[in-house]
């Protein structure tokens, strides 16, 4: 029983109200119930894989396990996901989910997906919207929404709803405990605060430390293709992200490399399906992480623990180059049957069209100016510019409209 708890907790950089977990698990001896909400924004990329190993993690330890596809909050969130293409999104973010979760090796028929309109909108939701808009202040829903909601000039009351809604979905829910990353903080003590004088329980919450991204100091951010890979970059593009990534020789600290074999491979390379009886179920095994380095850097060498792995590349015994060679040999590894599915499914690639349409550029140029800014200019040179470099050999290159569409979207994502 200690051992489930163990394993629910484990990798996690904070708990709060651990003794709700404690109570169901030895008092009441049920299943804990317990959610991940990820709100369907941008393209999910390989930091996905950091709560996808914790929801192995749950199911290994006998959890019920919900999903919820924040459509709303993708919307209330500065319209990151505008309604009309967040139906899509959802349908996206499920199937790559579920891709991600076969991939890792995790049993998808013991999880539930939930769409958040679905039950949003219902009249006790709203009601109780309402009731807590009458006790939290606007202060402190800012406050709860600083680390999530982006945070922008002239703030819309969309972004202060945000919070409060998260807080109720884990009464409506019905769960123990919410799972997240601790960007999420402030907004579960939000809900710790206000769902007792609701008439609601408190529940437990559980985080994940942020794991670094690839530029140096960034995080993943959905803005910057470089700070991240996405699941369906292909494997040259992986390894050209992760051999560019910042990654100083000797320096454990704030390493994204390290971070990731830290919370995503090894955790992964634990995971393993078996049959007790008829039933399948979720064990772990040993952690490993294998690098197949040149002879004359030492030979092939293989990890199973982080702790091992970090005091070699503190003492400079592992360098970068060969930790970047097993990362992107196993990241690859990890996403070849999403790339497979996606390749082999008409299906899931329309999806995917329609749920990250191109942007479209306007027409006009004065509007383009307008629209787009200097950025456009700026872009508008540096194409003139390349192209005259060439002398118009190469006649494959981005259109001026490519180029524009290309600088909207990086104005419109965020
Ligand atoms: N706030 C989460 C999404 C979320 C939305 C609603 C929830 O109830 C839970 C989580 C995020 O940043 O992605």
């Amino acid at each position: 029983m200690a051992d489930k708890l163990k394993i629910i907790t484990q990798n996690l950089q904070e708990v709060l109200n651990e003794q709700i977990i404690k109570h169901v698990i030895e008092v009441e001896q049920r299943p804990l119930n317990i959610y991940w909400g990820t709100a369907p924004t941008g393209r999910p990329h390989c930091g996905y894989f950091v709560p996808m190993t914790k929801i192995a993690h749950f199911l290994q330890a006998g959890c019920h396990v919900k999903i919820l596809l924040a459509d709303l909050h993708a919307f209330l969130d500065n319209m990151k996901a505008p309604l009309d293409l967040v139906a899509y999104r959802v349908k996206y973010y499920e199937r790559i989910i579920k891709a991600m979760l076969s991939s890792i090796g995790v049993p998808i028929d013991k999880l539930t997906f939930v769409i958040g309109s679905n039950y949003q909108l219902s009249e006790k939701y709203t009601m109780d919207i309402f009731r807590m808009s009458s006790l939290v202040t606007q202060n402190d829903a800012k406050r709860a929404g600083a680390d999530v909601v982006k945070q922008v000039e002239s703030p819309l009351l969309s972004g202060l709803i945000y919070p409060l809604m998260q807080a109720l979905d884990e009464q409506h829910l019905d769960v123990d405990a919410q799972f997240g990353g601790v960007d999420q903080r402030k907004i579960f003590v939000l809900a710790e605060e206000y769902l007792p004088p609701l008439g609601y329980k408190k529940r437990a919450h559980l985080m994940n430390p942020m794991v670094p991204g690839l530029t140096q100091g960034g995080k993943m951010s959905s803005s910057d293709p470089n700070s991240k890979i996405d699941l369906l970059d292909n494997p040259k593009t992986v390894s050209k992200k992760i051999a560019s990534a910042f990654c100083a020789a000797g320096v454990v600290e704030g390493n994204g490399l390290i971070a990731f074999v830290e919370y995503v491979l090894l955790p992964v390379s634990q995971i393993s399906l078996t049959n007790i009886g008829d039933e399948k179920v979720l064990v772990e095994k040993e952690a490993r992480f294998f690098i197949d380095r040149p002879e004359k850097w030492g030979g092939p060498i293989e990890y199973s623990s982080i702790e091992q792995l970090k005091a070699d590349f503190a003492s400079e015994k592992l360098s970068p180059q060969d930790l970047k060679q097993g990362i992107s040999e196993a990241l690859n590894k990890l996403l070849d049957p999403i790339r497979d599915e996606f390749d082999n499914d008409p299906s899931f690639k329309e999806l995917e069209a329609k749920a990250y349409p191109p942007p479209v550029a306007p027409k006009s140029a004065k509007k383009k100016e307008k629209v787009l800014g200097s950025k456009y200019l700026e872009a508008i040179e540096a194409k003139k510019k390349r192209e005259t470099e060439k002398q118009g050999a190469d006649a494959t290159g981005d259109s001026i409209d490519d180029v524009a569409a290309k600088v909207s979207e990086t104005n419109i994502t965020e």
